[in-house]
């Protein structure tokens, strides 16, 4: 949970109010939430400037009041009301100078809520929620909702508040001029005026946060609409859509997409905001309507002096025009606080249960390697490939076994594991293969802990996984997944990232790079290592699909060297051919071997050098062994094995010449991989 966010409170509104009354309230406690994250002389000096900005006009409307009386006077030779000018032109030129400085509080005042809400909106949508929680409708929703008060296409929680602070111009504004009304013409035609604003102002308040309330439940269809609308006009999938001719279609998907989201929405604004505008209007009507026949009874029967007159029909218009829409914050305070309702209860959702207790010791990272932790395969500087540095494995973290688990998705979905018993010992690879939708991937998640199994126990050294902090796991286990995020950040920031520690540790990422077979391609760009990785930057460079793949080999390597101990590989190799796909695994398991290592593939042909290789079919093992001993079994490894192989032998044929097309040409780990038959022996 943030820790910057006021504490969460559950809604604290009082039970048994109307929703309407309670969404108020509610809004209301959201607004003074927000102001609190405000330093006190910011809050102070904002309100000071709109109190000021709404009584500047009270203290005209009294000046020019004066002004006028004094004319028949100053006409038949009196003194001049040279006071009453000056504090009236004063009165103007302060409303006019304090204008910019009244929007400079408020974007102060947005931006410091803001920076705030900012922060917490990524501690929540980067920590608070696990994977599970962003597969659920309703979270994306949410997570949508909050996101877009911080996109600055709609407003802001920040802005949100400095509207709520705006409203002091508005009602000391009120106050002043009921009061001048009031001592002009009279208290209960002050009286009558001002309850007709208010009750205008509250009609229209309602009736827009109704809308808001309306629109909120509508973030499912704004969210596709925003996707159609991104897909059309971003560069995600512009390749594709031009080739595919996609346009007319997506032109279309996007028509009907925004009629679907905003036929309904044009609906409940007619439906909210319009019809009750006349009902308003007649309110307003009535009050001020009364003030005026009031106000021109006196004037008639002189029962009125021109002070009076003056000062009261100036005063009463400033209550007729309160019903109005306030730019300054009725969006501001909908929207943003909207935005900032959605965060709240992102906040608020029930955290993860904490783990029963902390790690063991000689589990941690700090404590060495526990006694069932000796690599097998041997001291890792005896792996070193050619021309790397010694791979320094991370202390092992023991034999990691998945005990009868299962597990599905969805409460009510099918189990994708079924009882599933797996053993990786410690500084072995083991290769898990299988078929697409076996559950290779499912594997990884409850591996890497992003899902926990639905029955059955993970232990590490004999201790449920389940027992240890997240947190802590993550730390110990390097996983480059199927799709690995390419960050437009530099090639130094993308091996770094998740050691932060080590961003300034050169020798350590260029150890790292060298060990993944991608120092060469990062020395050579335009400045070396800390050139963004990508085109979209002055100065970036892009790199191809299988370089990309090196750097997340180099992000794994050097969490290896900072004591990660278990390193997963969910398949990164989709756009490489088989015989590029074959190298790249070798070459892993060269540089990793004494490491706890687990590669998934669907072509068995790749893996088969690994230590121990388990074949999943629907969930389940279905073989395991070694690649020698699951192909003496004859069963369906031994099967796919051969059909893949002789595929493997014919593609070897074309790419006896190295082909641009693949990234292998270029890598001279594929170049020295060994022929095709005989790899496959
Ligand atoms: N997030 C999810 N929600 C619901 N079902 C899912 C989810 N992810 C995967 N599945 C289902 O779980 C089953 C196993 O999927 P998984 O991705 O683990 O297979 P895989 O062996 O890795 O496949 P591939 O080789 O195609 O990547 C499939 O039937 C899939 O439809």
């Amino acid at each position: 949970m943030p820790s910057s966010a006021p504490p969460p409170t559950p809604a604290a509104t009082p039970p048994g109010l109307p929703e309407r009354l309670r969404r108020r309230v509610r809004h209301r406690l959201a607004a003074a939430r927000l102001l609190r994250l405000l330093h006190p002389a910011l809050l102070a000096g904002a309100s000071a400037l709109h109190l000021a900005v709404g009584l500047l006009p009270i203290g005209f409307i009294a000046a020019t009041s004066h002004l006028i009386a004094a004319l028949p006077a100053a006409r038949t030779g009196g003194g001049g009301p040279t006071a009453a000018l000056l504090i009236a032109a004063a009165a103007f030129v302060l409303q006019q100078a304090l204008a910019p400085f009244q929007a400079l509080a408020g974007e102060l005042v947005a931006r410091r809520v803001d920076g705030v809400r900012i922060a917490d909106l990524m501690a929540c949508a980067l920590d608070g929620l696990d994977s599970a929680d962003l597969e659920e409708q309703d979270v994306l929703d949410l997570l949508a909702e909050a996101r877009g008060g911080f996109d600055r296409l709609s407003p802001t929680p920040g802005e949100a508040a400095a509207g709520t602070l705006a409203l002091l111009a508005r009602y000391a504004q009120l106050l002043g001029a009921a009061t001048v009304v009031g001592i002009a013409l009279g208290w209960l035609p002050a009286l009558l005026v001002t309850a007709a604003a208010l009750a205008i102002r509250a009609g229209q308040r309602g009736a827009l946060s109704r809308f808001g309330a309306a629109r909120a439940t509508m973030t499912g269809r704004r969210r596709r609409l925003a996707y159609l609308r991104k897909a059309a006009t971003g560069t995600g999938i512009a390749k594709e859509a031009r080739m595919l001719g996609l346009v007319p279609w997506l032109r279309e998907r996007h028509t009907a997409e925004a009629r679907r989201y905003l036929e309904p929405l044009w609906a409940t604004r007619r439906r909210l905001l319009f019809r009750p505008f006349l009902g308003l209007a007649a309110v307003g009507l009535l009050g001020g309507g009364a003030a005026l026949t009031l106000l021109a009874r006196g004037g008639a029967a002189h029962t009125l002096t021109l002070l009076q007159l003056s000062a009261a029909l100036q005063a009463v218009l400033v209550p007729m025009r309160f019903g109005v829409f306030f730019p300054e914050s009725d969006m501001q305070t909908l929207y943003g606080l909207t935005a900032d309702d959605a965060l709240r209860t992102l906040e608020q959702r029930p955290a993860e249960a904490p783990p029963v207790d902390a790690a063991p010791a000689e589990a941690t990272p700090a404590g060495g390697a526990p006694a069932e932790a000796a690599p097998a395969g041997g001291a890792p500087a005896e792996a070193v490939p050619s021309g790397g540095a010694p791979a320094e494995a991370g202390p092992a973290a023991g034999t990691i076994r998945l005990e009868d688990v299962s597990f599905r998705y969805r409460p009510d979905g099918p189990d994708v594991l079924h009882h599933l018993d797996l053993e990786l010992p410690p500084g072995r690879s083991t290769a898990v293969v299988g078929l697409n939708g076996a559950g290779k991937t499912t594997v990884v998640r409850l591996l890497a802990r992003l899902r926990e199994p639905t029955a059955g126990r993970i232990t590490v050294g004999g201790t449920d996984l389940a027992r240890r902090p997240v947190a802590d796991w993550h730390r110990r286990i390097a996983v480059i997944f199927q799709d690995f995020a390419r960050y437009e950040l530099t090639a130094a920031e993308n091996i770094a990232l998740g050691r932060p520690a080590l961003l300034t540790d050169r020798p350590a990422l260029r150890a790292a790079a060298d060990r993944a077979g991608v120092l060469g391609v990062l020395d050579a760009l335009p400045n070396g290592l800390d050139t963004v990785l990508s085109s979209h930057y002055r100065g970036g460079s892009d790199l191809s699909g299988g370089q990309w793949q090196r750097v997340a080999l180099a992000r794994a390597m050097l969490a290896l060297a900072d004591g990660a101990s278990l390193l997963v590989l969910d398949e990164p190799t989709a756009q490489l051919d088989v015989r590029a796909e074959a190298a790249f695994f070798d070459r892993f398991l060269e540089i990793t071997r004494g490491v706890t290592s687990v590669i998934i593939a669907h072509r068995f042909s790749s893996v088969r050098r690994a230590d121990h290789i388990v074949v999943l079919a629907d969930g389940r093992v279905a073989e395991s062994g070694t690649h020698d001993e699951l192909l003496a079994l004859d069963g369906e490894y031994a099967r796919l094995f051969r059909a893949q192989a002789e595929r493997f032998t014919a593609d070897a044929a074309p790419h006896a010449t190295p082909d641009a097309s693949t990234d292998h040409a270029a890598d001279p780990a594929a170049l020295d991989a060994p022929p095709a038959e005989e790899a496959l022996r």
